[in-house]
């Protein structure tokens, strides 16, 4: 195949319900639509996830669009390219940068997988017809109002519950969870609000059955987090700190986690996102996808890559409805009893509505 257009759309689409980290709260996600065209006229889609502020990574909406604008699109436009893995190590030379890297890599494994008439989760190896999954739940105001939320959530049938902690949120807050239900498949993120330091408090975690804390130490700290697993019977999941199959790698040899949350963003896109599973695979360490609030073509891809067999957790991602008023794929994703259905037609197997992706379009341009 050979890339010969790509529009990048900046949008922005209000959120339902805002979500608030440690660093601040989402109302509107911002986010860039990849359409890339073949020289046959297939269309691919892909979604560059970055926030608009650079706490999560250091990547941010304008990083990578300039990325994408100054380099990555002159490296790929024009190019042959017989398999999507090409892409990624096309653009090795390129440091990090790794949700710009994914969000057209991303457009490009839907391109090939239209292109051999299979569906994006076939393309990528995965067998799975239907993907189990729970849900991330920002912070709330009160803990009333965070048990309120999650007793919705229960109702509604996902899998696994995912709640933020940091210092003097942690270990009463889970406790309240608890003690309120006693049997909720539970787990919490910290985004790396902790240091070893605080050992003592992370320990009393322990007696909650959680099922992973997630990133509890510094992002660059695989050592640290050795340390502190080798204390911890609760397995620890790696996030922000695994960008590459390396950092997998390095991870597992030192025994700094248990778990690990492939975001495909995070990683670099589905190339990597798959390596890292078969790795992760061979030694028997579960994953599962992380979730960046994506929109629907950032979603389907999520899904398509939780197809493959080592995701054995559940995920972040949730229905569109959990997120938007409205989202730019038809049909929306939905979660019925906390599985989301593989689409099995090809490519990312839901249709991107044109009419919807202009309303929410902030600016564009065109690249040839
Ligand atoms: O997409 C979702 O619903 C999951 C969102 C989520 O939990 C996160 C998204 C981005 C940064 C963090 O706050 C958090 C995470 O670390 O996984
Ligand atoms: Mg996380």
């Amino acid at each position: 195949m050979k890339l010969t257009e790509i529009v990048v759309r900046h949008i922005k689409m209000p959120m339902k319900a805002p979500f608030t980290t440690s660093f601040g709260t989402i109302a509107d996600k911002e986010l860039l639509v990849i359409e890339a065209k073949d020289q046959s006229g297939i269309i691919g889609w892909g979604e560059a996830v970055a926030f608009t502020a650079p706490w999560y990574t250091e990547e941010t909406l304008k990083t990578t669009w300039h990325m994408l604008e100054d380099f990555l699109i002159p490296m790929l436009c024009q190019r042959d390219i017989n398999h999507p893995d090409e892409v990624s190590a096309l653009f090795a030379p390129i440091r990090r940068n790794c949700m710009a890297k994914a969000s057209i890599e991303g457009a490009v494994w839907d391109i090939y997988a239209q292109q051999t008439k299979q569906s994006l989760a076939q393309a990528l190896g995965g067998a799975k017809r239907q993907i189990e999954v729970g849900v991330s739940v920002g912070i709330q105001p009160t803990i009333e109002q965070l048990l309120t939320l999650l007793k919705q959530h229960i109702q509604h049938g996902y899998k696994r519950v995912k709640v933020k902690i940091k210092p003097g949120q942690d270990v009463e807050l889970v406790r309240a969870i608890r003690t309120a239900f006693p049997k909720l498949p539970l787990m919490v993120d910290a985004n790396s609000a902790y240091t070893l330091a605080d050992i003592e408090v992370l320990k009393q975690l322990d007696d909650f059955d959680l099922l992973m804390i997630e990133q509890p130490l510094a992002v660059d700290d695989i050592v640290d987090h050795a340390k502190l697993q080798r204390q911890l019977q609760t397995p620890i999941c790696l996030d922000e700190s695994i960008t590459s199959y390396d950092d997998a790698r390095r991870a597992i040899e030192l025994g700094s986690c248990g778990i690990i949350n492939i975001k495909i963003g995070r990683v670099g896109g589905l190339t990597e996102a798959k390596r890292i599973h078969d790795l992760c695979q061979t030694h028997h360490i579960p994953v599962w996808c992380g979730g960046m609030l994506e929109a629907g073509i950032g979603r389907a891809h999520n899904i398509a890559l939780t197809a493959l067999a080592n995701f054995t957790l559940p995920g972040d991602t949730a229905g569109s409805s959990h997120y938007w008023y409205e989202d730019i794929i038809t049909p929306e994703v939905t979660v019925e009893n906390g599985y989301i259905a593989v689409p099995q037609s090809v490519g990312i197997g839901y249709t991107v509505n044109r009419e919807t992706v202009e309303r929410f379009t902030i600016s564009q341009k065109v690249y040839q």
